[in-house]
């Protein structure tokens, strides 16, 4: 692995930071795996609260997946030079303690605290290049919005990094938009965890400010699949945005979307709580991203376009590098709702997906005559 770039611009302004190694070799340290924008945000809560907790170290470290910028400078030197994400987050300082690099293995190979917050279409490739690069005491969260569809099944992220590396991996979901939270607008969010209930406290003590509530919930796949699926959800939204439907018609799909969510999860894992869809990684997700989220913008321009010009060649023009969840999600959830025999009782699930892949005109996700009428959940049975 190269060694860390920009480590003479970040040594300037770090005095505390990793200079008293024997005093803290104890302590826990924090890696954020991803920058993106919810990455570098991510980044800014919890560095700016391991200043305040005395059993951190200082120090919060970024992997950047590096690039090179249209200056021609590193986009790792540049966070490191400015403290700002330039290219992600430009406008917002994300605290002097901030370390950002490009050696994914040496980003984490300290860390006992790790947050994975890429894409989910890199996580993979991410999973199986830390295979046994980590301290065995590593305790793991997700922020990703996303899912993996393998041959046996769907997967969700958190069980994924789970069964990569080893390792527990709670979650953290929510009405999040980051470029908000970036500017400290208040806003909540939801921690899911399994069993171990000090695990979830440490995380909220992590991410917590005054202008970010995060409540911890005990049903990690229900939380999980909340964030996951609200992205089909906006998509079936931006549609409806593109074809000026209307407030009613939008409300009916986020409704209908949320039922679909529901019902989904519940078959999926027996476990997953109706209290959670009242969470802010529910109800208020669905919300937040059907009015004012990145997979309801391109879906927007998609159905403004007729259709006519594809989810890939609208993201690269109008998210300008970020990435889209909400199209490849529909995909995945298609495969399992087929390969389960599922179709016909989740048909905005089903029909967002058909759109996306131009079988159907925009103007389908209203139109549900040619599929049965949604099964009560009591009707619907695993295969
Ligand atoms: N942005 C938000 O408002 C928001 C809020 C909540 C959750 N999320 C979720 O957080 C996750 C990360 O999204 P984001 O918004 O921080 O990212 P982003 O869409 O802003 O940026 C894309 C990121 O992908 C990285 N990337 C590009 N190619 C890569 C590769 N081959 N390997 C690894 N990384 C690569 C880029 O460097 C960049 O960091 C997603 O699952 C998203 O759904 C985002
Ligand atoms: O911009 P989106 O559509 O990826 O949504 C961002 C967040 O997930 C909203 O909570």
């Amino acid at each position: 692995m190269p060694p860390l770039e920009g480590e003479t611009a970040t040594t300037t302004h770090h005095s505390n930071a990793g200079n008293n190694g024997g005093i803290d070799g104890n302590k826990s340290r924090v890696t954020v795996v991803g920058s993106g924008s919810w990455g570098s945000v991510a980044a800014k809560l919890i560095a700016s609260n391991i200043l305040n907790i005395t059993s951190f170290h200082d120090e919060l470290k970024m992997w950047v997946f590096e690039e090179t910028l249209q200056s021609g400078e590193k986009l790792t030197d540049a966070i490191n030079r400015t403290n700002e994400n330039v290219k992600y987050l430009p406008g917002i300082k994300l605290g002097n303690n901030v370390v950002a690099d490009p050696d994914l293995d040496n980003a984490v190979k300290d860390a006992n605290m790790l947050v994975f917050v890429t894409p989910h279409q890199f996580i993979d490739h991410i999973c199986k290049s830390l295979v046994g690069k980590l301290r065995s005491d590593v305790e793991a969260i997700s922020l990703i919005k996303g899912m993996e569809v393998k041959i046996e099944g769907p997967c969700l992220i958190s069980t994924f990094i789970s069964e990569q590396l080893g390792i527990n991996c709670s979650v953290l979901m929510g009405a999040n938009l980051a470029n908000e939270i970036a500017e400290e607008k208040f806003s909540e969010a939801t921690v899911g965890y399994r069993d171990n209930r000090e695990i979830a406290e440490q995380w909220v003590q992590l991410f917590s400010t005054p202008y970010f509530m995060v409540t911890p919930v005990k049903d990690v796949e229900g939380v999980e699949l909340c964030g996951t699926l609200k992205n089909v959800v906006a998509i079936a939204a931006g549609f409806v945005d593109g074809l000026a439907m209307g407030n009613n018609t939008k409300a009916a799909i986020m409704r209908l979307g949320l039922r679909e969510m529901r019902d989904f999860s519940k078959l999926l894992f027996s476990s997953v709580e109706d209290n959670t869809f009242y969470e802010s990684c529910g109800v208020a997700d669905v919300i937040t991203t059907c009015f004012g989220g990145r997979n309801r913008k391109v879906a927007e321009a998609f159905a403004k376009n007729g259709g006519k010009r594809s989810f890939d060649e609208l993201e690269v023009e109008i998210l300008q590098g970020q990435k889209l969840q909400g199209v490849s999600t529909a995909r995945e959830v298609y495969e399992v709702l087929r390969h389960q025999g599922w179709l016909e009782s989740f048909p905005l699930f089903a029909t967002v997906h058909e759109i996306c892949i131009s079988h159907l005109p925009p103007s389908a996700i209203v139109n549900y005559s040619k599929r049965k009428p949604i099964l009560p959940l009591s009707e619907v049975s695993a295969h």
